[in-house]
């Protein structure tokens, strides 16, 4: 059985779909799993709170705040999620990155398997961007990134991670293909580092 800890910043709620679906796929495949979310304080504060979303946000504000970087230590895997915000990650996501710095020097992260994952208003908005910005993160750190095959099957996927697009309103809810591909992504992860 592998650890895997998954760490995710949502406000629409989007990201928070995808996260879920990982962390279901693991628990189904008998895996340990951690789910977290970043800090948020517009969030917390109930700036951020729309009615059309209040389902998903409850859900989300259920989800414990992970309090420092050194909680993924002892994960086989890491795996972050943030929405595309201007073709890069979340602020928030990019202050939990940023928390790392503490670790850095001393690598405890070296050879930790990574995957990421997005969700973005437009396919064409810089989805495998904000992506490749967590990729890069993670190759800081010392981690091993483990890239989407090109054959899984399920909604079509960039090498980078896994990616949503919610649409111009951010409403459009996360389908059953792309439900699929984070399933194989998952298997995919697990044959990787076995
Ligand atoms: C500040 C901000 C910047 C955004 N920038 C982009 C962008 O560059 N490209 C894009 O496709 N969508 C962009 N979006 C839309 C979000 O990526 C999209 O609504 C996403 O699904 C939100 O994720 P969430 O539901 O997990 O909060 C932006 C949204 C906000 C609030």
């Amino acid at each position: 059985m592998a650890k895997f800890t998954i760490v995710f910043h949502s406000v629409c709620g989007n990201t928070y779909q995808i996260a879920d679906c990982f962390y279901r796929a693991l628990q189904e495949r008998g895996q340990e799993a951690a789910l977290y979310r970043t800090a948020d304080a517009s969030f917390e504060s109930g700036e951020k709170r729309i009615e059309d979303f209040k389902r998903l946000q409850d859900a989300i504000e259920a989800v414990p705040v992970i309090e420092e970087a050194a909680q993924v230590l002892g994960s086989d895997v890491l795996l972050l999620g943030s929405p595309t915000y201007y073709g890069c990650v979340s602020a928030q996501m990019k202050a939990f990155m940023d928390s790392f710095e503490k670790l850095w020097v001393e690598a405890p992260t070296a050879g930790m398997y990574f995957g990421c994952f997005t969700s973005a208003g437009d396919g064409c908005g810089g989805p495998e961007l904000c992506l490749q910005v967590m990729n890069t993160f993670a190759q800081h750190m010392g981690m091993v990134p483990i890239s989407v095959p090109c054959n899984i099957k399920g909604a079509v996927q960039p090498a980078y991670g896994i990616k949503h697009v919610s649409g111009e309103m951010a409403d459009r809810a996360v389908t059953e293909e792309t439900k699929t591909a984070v399933q194989n992504y998952v298997d995919h992860i697990l044959k990787v580092i076995s």
